[in-house]
């Protein structure tokens, strides 16, 4: 299940707010200008679904935040477990880059469709650790500082929005902050055991 998990920046051992509820996490979150959505699916999904089939599954509410917010691209990042000799090094690869502090010139809106992972937003002297599962959408807009772990085994899928072509630009901060806090396994293995 979804969890808000909040820290001043400095000091992750004092937990401000800590929720499951999604009303909760919605209402926390939407005074720093992010939205945190529950969607329910069309259509039921065949595992290991398409990038199609997956968009077509979310066509209602995809075509209604893309016509709101003026997205012009729209596709499913997919990061599971495979019998690729080049996974353990893909996953590594995609960790570290998510895993490091961000920004976009672009907002960042992604709808969990399989597994989870965990956005922390960095912004007015809190970090906020949003545990995303298949259902969520979450909406961060251009410019907050963040980062993304979904664990040493990554597996997740969620469509991304993008308002370009040049889809995902991140702008790296140089802070190793995510470092400094709970990273996906360690909230994971406290939450979902
Ligand atoms: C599941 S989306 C991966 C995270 C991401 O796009 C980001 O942090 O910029
Ligand atoms: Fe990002
Ligand atoms: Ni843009």
């Amino acid at each position: 299940m979804s969890l808000l998990t909040v820290w001043p920046e400095n000091d992750a051992a004092e937990v401000i707010v800590r929720t499951s509820e999604p009303g909760e996490i919605a209402r926390a979150l939407e005074p720093i200008g992010v939205r945190f959505e529950r969607w329910t699916a069309d259509v039921a999904l065949p595992d290991g679904a398409t990038q199609d089939q997956v968009i077509a599954a979310y066509r209602t509410e995809v075509d209604r935040i893309s016509a709101a917010e003026g997205y012009i691209l729209v596709d499913v990042i997919r990061l599971q477990p495979s019998d690729d000799p080049e996974w353990p090094a893909k996953a590594a690869g995609a960790r570290a880059k998510f895993l490091t502090e961000h920004t976009h010139e672009d907002d960042e809106v992604r709808f969990f469709v399989e597994g989870a992972g965990i956005f922390y937003l960095h912004i007015a002297g809190r970090v906020h650790a949003v545990l995303c599962e298949a259902g969520d959408l979450l909406s961060v807009p251009k410019g907050i500082t963040h980062w993304f772990d979904m664990g040493v085994e990554p597996s997740v899928a969620a469509i991304r929005f993008f308002h370009d072509e040049d889809g995902w630009v991140g702008d790296f901060t140089g802070d190793p902050i995510a470092s400094r806090f709970p990273d996906f396994d360690e909230i994971w293995a406290g939450y979902a055991a």
